[in-house]
C-alpha cells in the first residue's frame, strides 16, 4: 500500500522545518502573505479549509508564488480532498484520522498526513497507508515527551510526525531536535490581526525568527 507521502515532499518539508498554518479570510491577502513568509525563509504553508477563501488562496499562491509548497488543512471529507487536489495542493492534512478521507487521498494521489494523538490513532493511520502523521494538538496532548512515548512502538516502520497545536518560537527548537519530527506547524507565523492589517514586515520577521531556529538546530 502507498505510503501516501513521497520522498521529495518529505525532503522539502524537512528542509523548510516550519509550516505556516494560515486561516485566510480574504483571498487578496494570500499572495502578499505568501511572499512575506518566503522573504523570511518559510516556504511551506498549510491553508486551512476553515475559511471560504482557502481554495482561491491556494490557486493564487500556486500561480504567483510557485516556490511555496502549499498544503490544505482541515480536510474533513473525501470531497474536500478532491477539491484540494484540483486546486493544486501539494499535500493534505486533517485534525483527525478519518479512514474514508485517507483512502480517497491515496486514491487520487494527494499526499496526506492525518491527525493523531493516541497509539490507536497511529495504528489506524499506519494500516491505512500513512507514514507522515500530524501530531495534534501537540502541546495540550503532552508535547514532545508524550509524543516520544506513543511513537516508540512504531518507529521501526519509518513514521514521521508534524506536531501542531501550541507550537511557537519558544518551543520550536525542542521539537526540531527530535529526529522523528519532519517539520512543525503553527499559526504563530501569521497572526490574524497582523494579516488583517497587512503587516507583512511583521510576518517576514516572524518567519525569519523561525527560519533561524531551524537553521540553528538542523544545520
Ligand atoms: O484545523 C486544522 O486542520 C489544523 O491544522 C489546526 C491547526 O493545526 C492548529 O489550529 C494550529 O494550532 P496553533 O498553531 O496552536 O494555532
Amino acid at each position: 500500500m502507498s505510503t501516501a507521502f513521497p520522498e521529495n515532499l518529505r525532503l522539502q518539508l524537512r528542509q523548510t522545518g516550519v509550516i505556516a498554518v494560515l486561516m485566510i479570510d480574504r483571498a487578496e491577502d494570500a499572495v502578499p502573505l505568501a511572499r512575506a513568509l518566503l522573504a523570511g525563509g518559510v516556504n511551506g504553508i498549510e491553508l486551512t479549509l476553515r475559511t471560504d477563501a482557502a481554495l482561491e488562496s491556494l490557486r493564487r499562491i500556486r500561480a504567483e508564488v510557485p516556490e511555496m509548497t502549499v498544503g490544505v488543512g482541515t480536510i474533513l471529507t473525501p470531497k474536500q480532498a478532491n477539491e484540494a487536489k484540483e486546486a493544486g495542493a501539494s499535500f493534505g492534512v486533517a485534525p483527525g484520522m478519518n479512514p474514508r478521507v485517507v483512502a480517497e487521498a491515496i486514491r487520487i494521489g494527494l499526499p496526506f498526513a492525518p491527525g493523531v494523538c493516541t497509539p490507536t490513532d497511529i495504528e489506524i493511520a499506519i494500516e491505512a497507508g500513512c507514514r507522515v502523521l500530524k501530531f495534534f494538538p501537540s502541546e495540550p496532548c503532552g508535547g514532545l515527551s508524550y509524543l516520544r512515548s506513543i511513537m516508540a512502538p512504531f518507529m521501526h516502520l519509518g513514521v514521521q510526525f508534524i506536531p501542531l497545536g501550541g507550537v511557537g518560537a519558544g518551543n520550536a527548537a525542542h521539537y526540531l531536535r527530535e529526529p522523528a519530527v519532519l517539520a512543525l506547524g503553527g499559526s504563530w507565523l501569521a497572526p490574524k490581526d497582523i494579516v488583517a492589517k497587512g503587516g507583512w514586515d511583521v510576518i517576514t520577521a516572524l518567519a525569519r525568527e523561525a527560519t533561524d531556529i531551524v537553521k540553528e538546530v538542523r544545520s
